[in-house]
C-alpha cells in the first residue's frame, strides 16, 4: 500500500535530489518513546512555513543510529505516509554496522515507497580503504537496487576519512544505483574534486555543512541537506535565489546572517538540530532542570524549540529538559564532529541587544523558533561588537555598528 517505486527496475530518482532537504529530526515523547503522531503536522510545518519539500529522515538529526531497527522502519513509513502528495521528496538514511540491518532497512524504504537510500559508513569496526567501504555500499544498494542510492560522507562521526573523491571514482560500475553523495564535511578541495571529476554524470552533489553553503555553491553542490533548514528553511532559500541569479553580495549577506545565528547556537553549546527542541534518546543527554514551553507556536506544532518537550504531549507535567546544558561534556563529546569551540560564556556580561534585535529582524527565519529560544539568546552574553559583522555593512544589517 505504500509503494511509489516498486515497479521501478532501476533507480532513476522521478527528479534529480535538488534544493533544500531537511534532516528531520524523530520526535519523542517525554518518555523517549517516538511521537509518530506530531510527523503529519512537521510535514505541514517544513512545506508551508519553511517552503522545504524534501527530507532526510533517521540521518544524524533524526538520531536514526539510536533508534533500534523497527523504529527506524516505523518512522520511515510514517513519513512516507504523511509526507505523500506534499512532499517531493523522502530519503531515508538506512546506515548501521551491521549489513544484514542496513539491507533489511534499505528493502523496507523500497518497499513503503521512499524516494531514496543514504548510507554512511560503518563506524565501529570501519573499512581500511576505499575497496571494502564500496563493497559494504553495495551490498546495501542491491538490497534496494531500484532506489536510488547516496552515500553519506561524515567523516568526523564516523572516523572514515576515505576521501569522498576517491570514493566516486567508478562507483556506478560497482554500484548502479548511485545518484549523489551527501558531503558533510568542511573538506571543500575534496568536495570541489567530487563535482568536477564527475561532470559528466548527473550525480546530485548534496552539501551537509550549512554555515558553508554558499562556499560550496561556488564549487558545484546541486543542494544541501542540512538541520537548519527545519527553522532556517525559508531564509537559506533566499540566500540559494540570490545565487541563482548571481546577486552574490546579497548572497554572502544571507550566509552571514545564517553563519551569526548558528555561531549563536554554538557559543550555547548547543548542537544546531536542538533548536526544534525534543527529547533526545541518548539518555546521558539529561539534565533534571525542568521546564515547559506554553507558547502557541509550540503548542500549534507541537514543537518545544529548545526546551525539550516533546511534541503533541499536553498532559500538564512538565518535561525534562534534554538538552545538553553548557557543562555537559557528554554533550560535546557525543556531538565530537563539533571543531567549535563551545567555551562557556559569561552569562553577566550584557547581550548586545541592538546587534541582537539587527539579527532578529533582518532573519525572517528566526520567527520559526519559539519565544523562549529567542529569549534565550537574550540571557546569553554577546560583548558589544562581537558579532562579526562590524564591517559588513548592507541593507539588512544597516543598524548594527
Ligand atoms: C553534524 C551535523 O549534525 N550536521 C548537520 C548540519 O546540518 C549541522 O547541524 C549544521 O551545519 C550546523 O552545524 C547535517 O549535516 C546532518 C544531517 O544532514 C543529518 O541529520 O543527517
Amino acid at each position: 500500500m505504500f509503494s511509489r517505486h516498486l515497479s521501478n527496475s532501476m533507480a532513476s530518482p522521478k527528479k534529480k535530489l535538488q534544493g533544500l532537504v531537511a534532516a528531520t529530526i524523530t520526535p519523542m515523547t517525554e518518555h523517549g518513546e517516538i511521537n509518530f503522531s506530531v510527523i503529519g503536522r512537521y510535514v505541514d510545518y517544513l512545506v508551508e512555513e519553511q517552503g522545504v519539500k524534501n527530507v532526510f529522515v533517521n540521518g544524524t538529526t533524526g538520531e536514526g543510529l539510536s533508534l533500534s531497527i523497527s523504529e527506524r522502519c516505523r518512522v520511515a513509513e510514517e513519513w512516507v505516509t504523511k509526507g505523500r502528495n506534499k512532499l517531493d521528496q523522502i530519503v531515508i538514511h538506512v546506515g548501521a554496522l551491521s549489513l544484514k540491518e542496513s539491507q533489511e532497512l534499505a528493502q523496507h524504504a523500497a518497499e513503503i515507497g521512499a524516494d531514496g537510500i543514504a548510507v554512511i559508513a560503518p563506524f565501529f569496526l570501519k573499512p581500511w580503504n576505499k575497496d571494502v567501504l564500496i563493497n559494504f555500499l553495495k551490498e546495501v544498494a542491491a538490497a534496494a537496487p531500484a532506489l536510488p542510492f547516496y552515500y553519506y560522507h561524515i567523516p568526523a562521526l564516523t572516523g572514515v576519512k576515505i576521501r569522498a573523491e576517491e570514493l566516486l571514482d567508478g562507483i556506478q560500475d560497482k554500484i548502479p544505483s548511485f545518484q549523489g553523495l551527501k558531503f558533510s564535511d568542511t573538506d571543500l578541495l575534496d568536495f570541489g574534486q567530487c563535482v568536477d571529476q564527475n561532470r559528466q554524470r548527473q550525480f546530485a552533489f548534496l552539501f551537509g555543512v550549512d554555515e558553508q553553503l554558499l562556499s560550496a555553491l561556488v564549487m558545484g553542490a546541486t543542494g544541501a541537506v542540512g538541520s537548519t533548514y527545519n527553522y532556517l528553511g525559508k531564509k537559506t532559500k533566499q540566500m540559494l535565489e540570490a545565487f541563482e541569479r548571481k546577486d552574490f553580495s546579497s548572497a554572502l549577506n544571507h550566509q552571514f546572517c545564517i553563519q551569526r545565528f548558528i555561531n549563536f547556537v554554538v557559543k550555547l553549546g548547543k548542537f544546531p538540530s536542538l533548536l526544534l527542541g525534543r527529547v533526545w534518546r541518548l539518555p546521558r543527554w539529561h539534565s533534571d532542570k525542568e521546564s515547559t514551553c506554553q507558547c502557541r507556536r509550540c503548542k500549534t506544532l507541537g514543537f518545544d524549540p529548545g526546551l525539550g518537550r516533546s511534541p503533541g504531549v499536553g498532559n500538564g507535567n512538565p518535561a525534562p529538559v534534554f538538552l545538553p546544558g553548557k557543562k555537559s561534556h557528554e554533550q560535546r563529546s557525543l556531538a565530537g564532529y563539533i571543531p567549535w569551540d563551545c567555551k562557556e560564556l559569561n552569562t553577566t556580561e550584557q547581550l548586545n541587544t541592538r546587534c541582537w534585535e539587527s539579527f532578529r529582524e533582518s532573519n525572517e527565519g528566526l520567527s520559526s523558533l519559539c519565544p523562549r529560544v529567542q529569549q534565550e539568546h537574550l540571557l546569553i552574553s554577546c560583548k558589544q561588537g562581537s558579532i562579526p559583522n562590524a564591517n559588513f555593512q548592507s541593507q539588512s544589517y544597516k543598524t548594527v555598528k
